[in-house]
């Protein structure tokens, strides 16, 4: 898979991801997860981008209650963060994740509280509401997601993914729609959004029904994820310079891309184009425009632009 980037590109990527590195060790004090989180490390490797590291390594990153928790509350922060522009995320350790943590899922949904049937079901409704909260927040974030996998990503994994806006893998990545085989129905996002990122209704199907593994290879060629990188370590140096990319850019049209793909995702092409207009009869009057128009003009690079916080 080496062949997926060039030779000069891969050393760019390596040294990139060296000094990035660097960077996220003297952000990070104790190379782990950053307070007052638990099961997140968050670091800022470049300027305007936020680097959230899922930190369960010992776990396998299986997904326990306070991640639920922790992501919500990180992600609502970043929404609003304005020296928050673009965000990469992975997994510490061995795997991306291991899907939800399967001890936990014992003592929380498989015991709902309440005196009666109905009380019950209102309980449990409630907290696969919640569930579903913690990588829909990814999706509302105006900022775009970049999410980097490597080794396993099972289950609630896979949820999760398909609420960023790109996915990038190793080559030694493998995705499972696991739920089947625990016995129940995916809940929380993969059913939803899973058919509308991979073309083949089929393969979809099949892969929710089945719970066989899908490997890197195929999950490039179906579009699950756009690039498949030759270890982590490169993934990681392109994750973030993808990053850089998109933080560098007016934060008014990046945001604003972001808002209206989603938007037209779930709505008519007639629908989305009215949502557009009425969008941008605003945002067509930031200084951003002007600004990049003028550097485009002067064939200079989006990055050497300073755009305002947003
Ligand atoms: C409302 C519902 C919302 C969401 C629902 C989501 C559904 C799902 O996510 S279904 C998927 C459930 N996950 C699994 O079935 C995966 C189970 N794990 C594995 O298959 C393997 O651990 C592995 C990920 C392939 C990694 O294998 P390996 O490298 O050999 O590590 P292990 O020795 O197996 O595990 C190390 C350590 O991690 C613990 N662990 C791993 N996975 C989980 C998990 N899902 N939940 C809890 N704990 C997990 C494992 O027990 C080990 O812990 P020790 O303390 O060291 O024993």
């Amino acid at each position: 898979m080496l062949s997926l980037i060039t030779r000069p590109a891969l050393s760019k990527y390596r040294s990139l991801w060296r000094s990035s590195q660097a960077a996220v060790r003297a952000m990070s004090s104790s190379g782990g997860p950053s307070p007052p989180y638990t099961t997140l490390a968050v670091s800022h490797p470049a300027e305007f981008v936020t680097h959230v590291e899922f930190h369960r390594p010992e776990k396998r990153n299986a997904m326990n209650r306070t991640f639920w928790r922790e992501m919500v509350e990180l992600f609502n922060e970043l929404a609003v963060n304005p020296d928050c522009r673009a965000v990469v995320f992975s997994g510490a350790g061995e795997v991306f994740t291991a899907g939800i943590d399967l001890m936990d899922m014992a003592n929380d949904v498989l015991q709902p509280g309440g005196k009666d049937t109905a009380r019950k079901c209102w309980q449990l409704r409630k907290k696969i509401v919640a569930y579903q909260e913690t990588f829909s927040v990814l999706e509302r974030c105006p900022k775009p997601v970049v999410v980097a996998v490597h080794g396993a990503c099972i289950g609630g994994g896979v949820d999760m993914i398909t609420a960023c806006d790109v996915r990038l893998c190793t080559q030694d990545a493998w995705f499972q729609v696991k739920e089947v085989d625990i016995g129940l129905a995916a809940d929380v996002g993969t059913l939803q959004r899973l058919p509308r990122v991979i073309g083949s209704r089929s393969l979809v199907n099949e892969l929710a029904l089945t719970a066989r593994k899908m490997y890197a290879d195929e999950a490039k060629s179906s579009g699950l994820v756009s690039r498949v990188f030759p270890d982590k370590e490169v993934m990681m140096a392109g994750a973030i310079a993808m990053a850089e990319e998109m933080a560098a850019r007016s934060p008014v049209a990046v945001q604003g891309t972001k808002i209206n793909l989603l938007y037209s995702r779930d709505h008519s092409v007639a629908e989305s184009l009215d949502y557009m207009a009425t969008w941008n009869m605003s945002m067509l009057q930031t200084d951003d425009l002007m600004k990049s128009a003028q550097a485009a003009m002067e064939k200079k690079s989006p990055k050497m632009v300073v755009f305002s916080k947003l």
